[in-house]
C-alpha cells in the first residue's frame, strides 16, 4: 500500500505530488495538440518533476527537502504560466496557495505566496479590468488570510498534542513513551552508524523518607527542581527522560562510557550542590555504554544495575557498567523497545 506506515508528512507529499501530476496531464497534452510549445513544455516539466518527487518520496521517505522543491515548483509554474497567458491563468493561484500552506511552515508559506502575489500583481495590473483585478486580488488575499489562520491553529494544535504524549506533565522531562521511541531510534541509527552512545539511569537517594517527612506536594516541587538543576546541566545532545516515580533516564548520543561518566559525575555535584533548594535530597546514577546486538532493555538494565550499585556504596555516588552482563530481573521481561 503507497500510504501504508508513512509520516503524515510523507503523505501529504505522495498526495499532492500525485494528484498534482495527474491533474496537469491532460493540460499538458492538450497544449501539444494544440501547438502551444511554450505552454506544452511548463506543463510537461510541471508533469516530470511532481512524478518524480512522488517517486522520490515514495522510495526513501524523506519529506522535507522535498515539500520545499514541490512548494518552489508550484509557485514557479504559477507565475510563468500567468506571464505566458495572462489572466485567464489566474484561477491556479487558489490551488497553489493551499497547496504551500500545506508543505511548509505557516510563516514560511505566507511569506512566500504573498511574494508570489506581488510578481503577479505587476504582471496583470494593467492587463485586467480595474473591478476584475481588484476582485481577484480580494479573492486571493482573503484565502490566504483564512488559510494562514487555520494553518496556525492546526499547527499549534499538533504541538499541543505532541507535548501531551511525549512530556512528562510533573516535570517536563520527555515521558517513559518519548524515552522508547528515542532508545528505538538510537539502535537503528547504531546499526547504520556505529558511534558509541551511552546512558545514565539516576535515582533520587531516600525519596520516601521526604514525602514521608515533608508530605507529597514538597515531593512534588522537589521532584520538578532536580529535573531543573539536571536539564541545566546537560548538553544540547543529551536527552532526559522521566523513567517512573524518582527514576530519570539521561541519553546521551555520541558519547563514549568516559564521557557519559564525566557528565553522570557533574550531575551529581549539581544536585548535591542545590542541596538546600532541594531538603538535601541526592541522587545515585548509573552508567552504560551501548554494547552492539543489545536491547534498549537489556542496555538500560545494565545502568539500573550499576545505579543499583551506587545506592549500595552509601548512596550520592555513581557507578559505571564496564562489562556487558546480564540485564537486571526488572528488565528481562519488558518486550519493547527491541532491536
Ligand atoms: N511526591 C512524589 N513522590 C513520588 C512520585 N513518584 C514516586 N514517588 C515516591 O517516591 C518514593 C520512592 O520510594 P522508594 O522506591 O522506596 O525509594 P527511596 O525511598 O527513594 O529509596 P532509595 O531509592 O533506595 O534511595 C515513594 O515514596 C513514591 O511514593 C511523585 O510523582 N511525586
Amino acid at each position: 500500500m503507497i500510504f501504508r506506515d508513512r509520516s503524515t508528512e510523507e503523505w501529504i507529499l505522495l498526495s499532492i505530488s500525485g494528484l498534482g501530476a495527474i491533474s496537469i496531464l491532460p493540460f499538458s497534452v492538450l497544449r501539444l495538440i494544440e501547438e502551444e510549445w511554450l505552454l506544452a513544455a511548463l506543463d510537461s516539466f510541471a508533469v516530470v518533476a511532481m512524478a518524480s518527487i512522488f517517486l522520490y518520496v515514495y522510495l526513501t521517505g524523506r519529506a522535507v527537502l522535498m515539500a520545499h522543491l514541490l512548494s518552489l515548483i508550484c509557485l514557479l509554474v504559477l507565475v510563468v504560466t500567468v506571464s505566458l497567458k495572462g489572466a485567464a491563468q489566474t484561477y491556479w493561484t487558489y490551488p497553489a496557495v493551499l497547496v504551500v500552506f500545506f508543505l511548509l511552515r505557516p510563516a514560511l508559506a505566507l511569506a512566500s505566496v504573498l511574494l508570489v502575489i506581488a510578481a503577479l500583481t505587476t504582471l496583470l495590473v494593467g492587463e485586467m479590468p480595474p473591478l476584475i483585478f481588484a476582485a481577484f486580488l480580494l479573492s486571493v488575499l482573503a484565502t490566504i488570510g483564512f488559510t494562514a489562520i487555520f494553518a496556525w491553529r492546526t499547527r499549534a494544535h499538533k504541538e499541543q498534542l505532541l507535548r501531551l504524549a511525549t512530556k512528562d506533565p510533573l516535570t517536563g522531562a520527555g515521558n517513559r513513551r518519548a524515552m522508547e521511541e528515542k532508545l528505538l531510534e538510537c539502535l537503528h541509527s547504531y546499526q547504520r552508524t556505529p558511534l558509541p552512545m551511552s546512558l545514565i539511569l539516576l535515582d533520587l537517594d531516600n525519596f520516601k523518607a521526604v514525602n514521608d517527612k515533608f508530605g507529597h506536594e514538597e515531593g512534588d516541587r522537589i521532584l520538578k527542581a532536580v529535573t531543573r538543576c539536571i536539564q541545566q546541566r546537560l548538553r544540547r545532545i543529551d536527552q532526559l527522560y522521566r523513567f517512573g516515580g524518582e527514576e530519570f533516564v539521561v541519553i546521551t548520543e555520541n558519547t563514549s562510557l568516559r564521557e557519559a561518566g564525566l557528565l553522570a559525575e557533574a550531575l551529581r555535584q549539581e544536585v548535591a550542590d542545590a542541596s538546600a533548594e532541594l531538603n538535601a535530597v541526592t541522587i545515585s546514577l548509573g552508567v552504560a555504554q551501548y554494547h552492539p546486538g543489545e536491547t534498549g532493555y537489556e542496555w538500560l538494565g545494565r545502568a539500573d544495575r550499576c545505579m543499583y550499585q551506587a545506592k549500595g556504596q552509601g548512596r550520592n555516588s555513581l557507578c559505571i557498567c564496564n562489562q556487558p552482563d546480564q540485564a537486571t530481573e526488572r528488565y528481562k521481561d519488558l518486550g519493547s523497545p527491541t532491536k
